[in-house]
């Protein structure tokens, strides 16, 4: 057992915990769609009968606010589950794909059926939703699951354990608690599928990991998301939304704005913008004791984010402070080159580095020129603007006018491209993630008169037959 933490597993204990859900799967009972409907309807409940511990679980850990848990963490929960259970039917209904006529009697169907049993493996910034909506469709696809939240949030890791057990069938869905050893044992195992929701450094020991079994993996992992702010865009609407986006958990959130990229005719019209927004979200010190704004996950991410703000070389315009707490007052800096500390890593926390450009190209350019983002900002209307970004960068997704929001279409695929991560989610995606479409034919014994000219001995007549599709016309254009 971890010295640290008395409920973590010990590795008896995940041997005998995946030997349970192993048989689980094996007996068939989480794939029929009523036992799935009824898990996630528990899920749903899970969730709205204990709206308060929940809620003091996540102030505990991260000191946020009610307010962020209920928009960010319990209500998506809530609605991903009740979706996903009232469209379950339509999502696990067989399919007949179109086939030439010839091949009619096939019976060709495509059946959405459960992978097998999933490894869950989720972050701290948002401890809920991130394991809980992966969750809803393991379950709505009828995966049993085994699921790793992160130890950097002990109390909610610990509900999540108690609830779970609780509320849904625990021979099916079970949680570990643990932290790196625990992991590396889970990670050993053999699993149907794996997600995992963090840092590219971690998630790439999982696709390692994964690869011994040529288990498939889906990368949830995060990067630095830009904002480029067009001459044509509104500068307090952009810079409000800019700052939403970085407030929420105090900028620990995968699709925070990480810096912004602005022309320099429109520099100084910028910060002023963005100065007015921070006076207006921050009517008092945000360190204020009666603060709002979520802590710093632990100490060494806090001694890390003040760092870079004592070693930056650019200009702290807001903020720049940070208290016993671990709480920072989001820092907004000014005149940050390229070549910074600010620029290199993702920041992951409530520091906003505004870069100077000479023009949008310029900006689409230090874009292009590095890894692909979660998440790409862009203010304004016009649609050169619109194409040339759409055309010439590429990252998980492309949101004009606002930022951080997107994530609440559902319906979209939530997902990275290269370093930010492989493989999307949510809503139906979800589904899709844990589920296998197997193909099904049945061949009929009448086929044989239809099908004989396959079987050897081969002759000329039969080889003409099976020429022609190489003969098949090829269009001109
Ligand atoms: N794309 C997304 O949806 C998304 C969402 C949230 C966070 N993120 C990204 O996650 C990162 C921050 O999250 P984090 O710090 O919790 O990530 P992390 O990679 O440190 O931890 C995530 C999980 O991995 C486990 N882990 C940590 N070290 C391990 C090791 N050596 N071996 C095996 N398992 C290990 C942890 O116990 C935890 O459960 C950021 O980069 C952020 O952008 C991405």
């Amino acid at each position: 057992m971890s010295a640290s933490n008395s409920q973590y597993s010990t590795i008896e204990q995940i041997d005998e915990i995946y030997a349970r859900v192993a048989q689980t799967w094996k007996s068939g009972v989480t794939r029929p769609l009523d036992y799935r409907r009824r898990q996630l309807l528990q899920l749903a409940r899970m969730i709205q009968e204990n709206k308060t511990l929940w809620e003091d679980a996540v102030l505990a850990d991260l000191g946020k606010h009610r307010q962020e848990c209920a928009s960010t963490e319990l209500g998506p929960t809530v609605h991903g589950a009740l979706h996903a259970a009232e469209n379950l039917e339509d999502w696990a209904r067989p399919e007949k794909p179109k086939v030439d006529s010839w091949r009619q009697n096939w019976d060709a169907t495509v059946y959405p059926v459960p992978k097998g049993t999933a490894l869950l493996i989720s972050p701290w910034n948002f401890p809920i939703v991130l394991t809980l909506l992966p969750l809803v469709g393991a379950i709505a696809a009828g995966c049993p699951v085994v699921i790793k939240p992160s130890e950097l949030t002990p109390t909610v890791s610990a509900l999540l354990a108690r609830m779970i057990e609780q509320y849904l069938d625990p021979n099916a869905y079970v949680v570990i608690q643990g932290a790196i050893p625990e992991t590396t044992k889970l990670l050993e195992l053999r699993w149907a599928h794996i997600l995992y929701t963090g840092s590219g450094r971690v998630g790439r020991l999982v696709a390692a990991a994964a690869a011994k079994h040529v288990t498939p993996v889906t990368l949830e992992l995060g990067g630095k998301s830009p904002v480029i702010i067009a001459p044509d865009a509104d500068l307090d609407l952009a810079a409000r939304r800019v700052l939403f986006g970085k407030v929420q958990n105090s900028g620990q959130l995968c699709v925070t704005p990480d810096y912004v990229l602005v022309p320099t005719a429109i520099a100084s019209d910028f910060k002023a913008a963005m100065l007015k927004a921070y006076a207006s979200f921050f009517p008092i010190n945000p360190l204020d004791a009666e603060s709002q704004w979520s802590k710093i996950v632990n100490h060494a991410q806090y001694q890390r984010l003040m760092n870079l703000i004592l070693t930056t070389k650019g200009t702290v315009i807001a903020g720049g402070v940070g208290d016993f707490r671990r709480r920072i007052a989001t820092t907004i800096v000014s005149d940050v080159g390229l070549d910074d500390p600010l620029m290199e890593e993702e920041l992951f926390g409530p520091i906003l580095p505004i870069v100077e450009v000479e023009d949008v190209d310029a900006a689409i350019s230090v874009v292009a020129d590095r890894h692909s983002p979660l998440a790409l900002y862009v203010f304004s209307n016009d649609e050169t603007v619109k194409q040339k970004c759409l055309d010439r960068t590429n990252s998980g997704s492309l949101i004009f006018n606002d930022t951080v929001w997107q994530i609440v279409v559902h319906e979209m695929p939530f997902g990275g491209i290269g370093e930010s991560g492989y493989g999307s989610y949510f809503s139906k995606n979800t589904f899709d993630v844990f589920t296998h479409r197997r193909s099904y034919c049945n061949m009929p014994a009448e086929l044989e008169p239809f099908i004989g000219h396959r079987y050897p001995p081969y002759t000329d007549d039969s080889y003409k037959i099976m020429c022609a599709n190489v003969n098949l016309p090829i269009p001109k254009n």
